[in-house]
């Protein structure tokens, strides 16, 4: 559904490269530092920059055309509609926009987040803005969902709710995909089936959720433990007051052939700060 190679854009201080692919049935997150390249590549994906090099095939093809911008739902955080609009008057540019657009699903989702129809959005708090965002991009039956962010500002309750929004728009159809961006690493856990971490422009990790949650694993030792180890399956490590904590991606190698040392389930959030501050083993 959509394939990125070597994508490109050469800032003065900054350099993107980088590759990643969304399959139809998918759910793929970006997971990144502050200025890591998440909304750069977001915004040369779907043109809204020039790139330097590289390529994209975005449904099949290299460009988006009038008829593919329809399959796709988009949420950035500088995107949104003027605030001098109410929601009642958006109603009619949307139906204009899109030829899917689903007016009923749209009242319904904002009568359930309980946004107000008659009141100007630069009126609406962070978390409606973003609530609105999101039901806009959702509303017209897109095939792919690209979204930067959707979820910064929102209380854990909300943030509940759009994610199983976005679980029931996977589950519609099982050709839809979406690629979606967050800091919140516990949304891209039980919501993205893989992940890309990106790191100053560059993609240093590509894995499925479910073996970064089951296969991957911190071990805790001590000099002599780190000394003693065998490090063919530590991806990094890091001195600590203890003596080592080691990244490794085969927990069970070091389960069956080291009881007694430490060893933690990973979240993600573990293993990207391992990947970016761990010394290479
Ligand atoms: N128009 C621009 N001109 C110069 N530098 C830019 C421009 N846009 C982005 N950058 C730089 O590119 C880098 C990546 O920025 P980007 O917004 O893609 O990061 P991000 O991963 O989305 O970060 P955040 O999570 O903070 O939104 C940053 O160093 C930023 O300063």
């Amino acid at each position: 559904m959509l394939k990125v190679k070597h994508l490109k854009k050469n800032y003065a201080s900054f350099s993107l490269d980088c590759s990643l692919e969304v399959k139809p049935g998918y759910v793929t997150g970006l997971i990144g530092q502050n200025g890591a390249g998440k909304s750069t590549t977001f915004k040369a994906i779907l043109g809204l920059i020039q790139c330097d090099g590289g390529s994209i095939e975005i449904f099949g093809q290299s460009a988006l055309n009038e008829e593919d911008k329809q399959l796709l739902g988009v949420v950035l955080s500088d995107s949104g509609f003027s605030g001098y609009l109410t929601i009642s008057d958006i109603i009619p540019i949307l139906e204009n926009l899109y030829k899917r657009f689903d007016k009923s699903f749209f009242l319904r989702m904002v009568n359930q987040f309980e946004l107000p129809k008659n009141k100007k959005i630069k009126e609406f708090s962070t978390g409606m803005k973003a609530k609105l965002k999101i039901i806009v991009a959702m509303s017209h039956q897109a095939q792919l969902l690209i979204l930067d962010e959707p979820t910064a500002g929102l209380d854990v309750i909300a943030r509940d709710e759009l994610l199983d929004m976005m679980r029931d728009y996977m589950a519609k159809d099982d050709q839809r995909a979406i690629l979606i961006s967050s800091h919140i690493s516990s949304d891209l856990e039980t919501l993205c089936d893989d992940v890309y971490m990106i790191h100053n422009g560059q993609v240093i990790m590509h894995e499925d959720t479910d073996v970064l949650l089951s296969e991957y694993a911190l071990l805790k030792v001590d000099d002599q433990q780190f000394e003693q180890l065998d490090k063919a399956y530590i991806l990094k490590y890091k001195k600590e007051s203890y003596g080592y904590s080691c990244l490794t991606h085969q927990k069970q190698y070091y389960r069956e052939n080291y009881p007694n040392i430490v060893l933690e389930n990973s979240h993600i959030d573990d293993v990207m700060t391992m990947m970016i501050r761990g010394e290479k083993s």
